[in-house]
């Protein structure tokens, strides 16, 4: 029971007084008095009742729902996903504690909740009050981007930050440092990151108040990467704003790739909590191939421990990506089917309509394979194509998904056609549209593939012989995300002279589309109203923003909130990592021997027409286009 309240004390406690202060109150009250009775549909109706929705209950607890039933949790209680001590002390005891390991629950609380599982009032609020003493004492949370300055940093990092404390996810204690080589002072990083600050639109209340009570918690401190004496004094300072409580860190390493060695190598030594959690977030990409990515999990496993290291990866933030577990393991009518008995391909789509925009210098040296496939593509097809997972704690979701990874079949050329875009002319023809070869940073006689489409096959008893084809491009006609599901036709359909003898006609698909515009539709087919009998194939329709009127949270928002409550299973593992390049290093190896030469294709275009050879080789057709 308690669980199921602590999203609305939680809600209800972190909102600022508002116009609706005086409601605010007394709904507050009302849930409190309701504690040992209510049930989350009861809460849910009470706040109907109230016309509470978003403004009075914040985004976390009736927010969201035009359905009837909202489920237990909230947006930023940990509870919701996994049980929060649980989840909490093991995450914990992966990780290093350099000193005095006090590793029971309470000593690596991250302040959300006390040992009963109850919340406190510890979470950030606007006014930011608290009393010395507790000021002394209580949990903190130090978050410190390293890169502080650069453009991940500006345009996702600190937005989504910043977006995690509106909506009341950051403990009352918490402190953000920017760290870069720059010489720049607290307000010159507080005034970068404005702009990039935005409210959220479904509530904007004190927004200006908030922000400027966010930016009051954000200091900087210069230093250099390679060299530890910055994150020596960084250390210094965490610890004036630490206080005794216990201190828990997060480092997010968003420097240039180069640096990112020398970096966790610093922080491991030289900026570990000694009463709390050290977690470090690093960013793609995760090693160049089997070797280099070997000798890299190898260098930070020597310094740090496997719970520590969170390598996030922005796609799998997205909430249809989160939701491919939920809608297979908690609706009975898709895991039966989820198997090569009833599904006849699966489609992965990664498909941009801009090119390699500023980043030519690392595109070129990575490609369309290390960029889009060795971990967006691969991991989106382990959470779709894992066993059911022992409980959805990360470790346990992990474990399955290094299953799956394992035993998919190595990529060959044979089974793959690569592309890249070429020069074209504007549709109304009035300019040049610039080929990959025109762009900044970019070798004149470049062969780094653009567009990328490939046939994945998982050898185990639940996939065999279906087919996982994928296709990952930039400068192509559509800019979307999709996964298509592809099911066998009906055996002995009584319709089937009615779709001729195109059997694809007659198959029923299940697309789940990530980006833009995030849907859930289901292919099926239906008689056409009248009194004739014709079929066609319909969609069931679930647009999420007719279906939900709530803003969906930025990816890096989620994740970053993962990692504050050490839920892992969004994150790959050192194994998992490895067996991702196990699938892709004698490709990669062979395109650079071979040296492959991409096949051209016209920017705004469909992309190399191999790729249809490719699907027809496969039985299948590209159900996108
Ligand atoms: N931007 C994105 O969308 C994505 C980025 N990434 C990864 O995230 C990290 C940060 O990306 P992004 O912000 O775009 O990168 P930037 O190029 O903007 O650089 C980030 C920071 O790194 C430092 N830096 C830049 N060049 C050098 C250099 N030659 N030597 C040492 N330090 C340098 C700069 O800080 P200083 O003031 O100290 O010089 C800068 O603020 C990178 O590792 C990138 O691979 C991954 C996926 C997507
Ligand atoms: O990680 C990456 O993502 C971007 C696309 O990110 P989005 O949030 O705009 O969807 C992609 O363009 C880039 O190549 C890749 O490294």
């Amino acid at each position: 029971m308690a669980s199921l309240l602590l999203p609305v004390s939680f809600a209800c406690k972190s909102r600022p007084k508002s116009q609706n202060g005086r409601l605010m109150q007394l709904f507050s009250q009302t849930i409190r008095l309701h504690i040992s009775v209510a049930s989350q549909p009861q809460f849910y109706k009470l706040c109907m009742k109230q016309k509470l929705t978003v403004s009075a209950c914040s985004l976390l607890s009736c927010r969201h729902h035009k359905s009837p039933t909202p489920f237990a949790g909230s947006a930023c209680d940990p509870s919701s996903k996994r049980n929060l001590s649980k989840t909490w002390a093991e995450a914990s005891s992966g990780d290093f504690v350099s000193t005095s390991e006090t590793k029971n629950q309470e000593t690596l609380n991250v302040g959300f909740g006390d040992s009963n599982g109850s919340f406190r009032n510890d979470l950030a609020s606007t006014n930011g009050l608290i009393n010395e003493t507790e000021k002394e004492l209580s949990p903190s949370l130090s978050i410190t981007i390293l890169g502080a300055t650069g453009e991940l940093a500006r345009q996702k990092i600190f937005p989504a930050l910043f977006a995690l404390f509106y909506s009341g996810c950051l403990p009352k204690k918490f402190q953000i440092f920017g760290y870069s080589r720059d010489h720049i002072s607290d307000e010159d990083l507080q005034a970068l990151i404005t702009e990039n600050l935005t409210c959220r639109i479904d509530h904007r209340e004190n927004c200006s108040d908030k922000m400027s009570s966010f930016l009051e918690r954000v200091s900087y401190e210069p230093g250099g990467y390679d060299i530890c004496d910055g994150l020596i004094m960084l250390d210094k300072r965490m610890k004036t704003f630490e206080g005794n409580g216990i201190a828990n860190r997060i480092f997010y390493l968003s420097e240039a790739h180069d640096e990112i060695h020398g970096v966790a190598n610093c922080v491991a030594a030289n900026a570990q909590s000694k009463s709390g959690f050290t977690r470090l977030i690093f960013e793609k990409p995760f090693g160049y191939d089997r070797g280099s990515s070997e000798t890299i999990t190898k260098a930070l496993l020597s310094r740090l421990s496997e719970g520590q290291i969170y390598r996030i990866d922005d796609l799998l933030g997205k909430e249809l990506i989160e939701n491919l577990t939920v809608l297979r393991f908690s609706n009975l009518i898709f895991e039966p089917l989820w198997n090569r008995t009833f599904i006849r391909n699966i489609q992965v789509i990664y498909s941009e309509d801009w090119g390699v925009q500023n980043k030519g210098r690392y595109f070129d040296k990575h490609g369309i394979l290390r960029d889009i496939v060795q971990s967006h593509i691969l991991q989106t097809i382990a959470l779709l194509a894992m066993e059911p997972p022992v409980s959805l704690e990360g470790e346990d979701i992990r474990n399955e998904k290094v299953k799956v990874l394992r035993s998919m079949r190595k990529l060959t050329l044979d089974d793959v056609v690569l592309g890249q875009y070429k020069a074209s002319i504007s549709k109304d023809e009035k300019f040049k549209v610039a080929g990959y070869l025109d762009e900044p940073n970019v070798s004149p006689n470049s062969l780094t593939p653009t567009f990328v489409a490939a046939a994945l096959y998982i050898d185990n008893g639940r996939w065999d012989g279906v087919p996982f084809l994928i296709k990952a491009g930039k400068g192509l006609i559509k800019h979307k995300v999709e996964i298509r599901i592809q099911f066998r036709h009906v055996p002995g359909n009584l319709y089937r002279e009615r779709f001729g003898f195109n059997i694809d006609l007659a198959t029923n698909e299940l697309v789940l589309r990530v980006q833009p515009d995030e849907a859930i539709l289901l292919k099926v087919n239906n008689k056409v109203p009248g009194l004739g009998l014709q079929l066609d194939s319909s969609e069931l329709n679930l647009l999420y923003k007719d279906m939900y009127d709530t803003e969906i949270p930025d990816s890096y928002e989620r994740l970053i909130l993962d990692v504050i409550v050490g839920d892992t299973h969004l994150f790959m593992r050192s194994d998992e990592l490895a067996a991702t390049w196990e699938i892709l290093t004698p490709l990669l190896d062979d395109i650079e021997k071979y040296k492959i030469a991409p096949e051209l294709y016209i920017f705004g275009g469909r992309g190399p027409v191999g790729a249809y050879y490719l699907g027809a080789k496969h039985g299948v057709r590209w159900s996108d286009d």
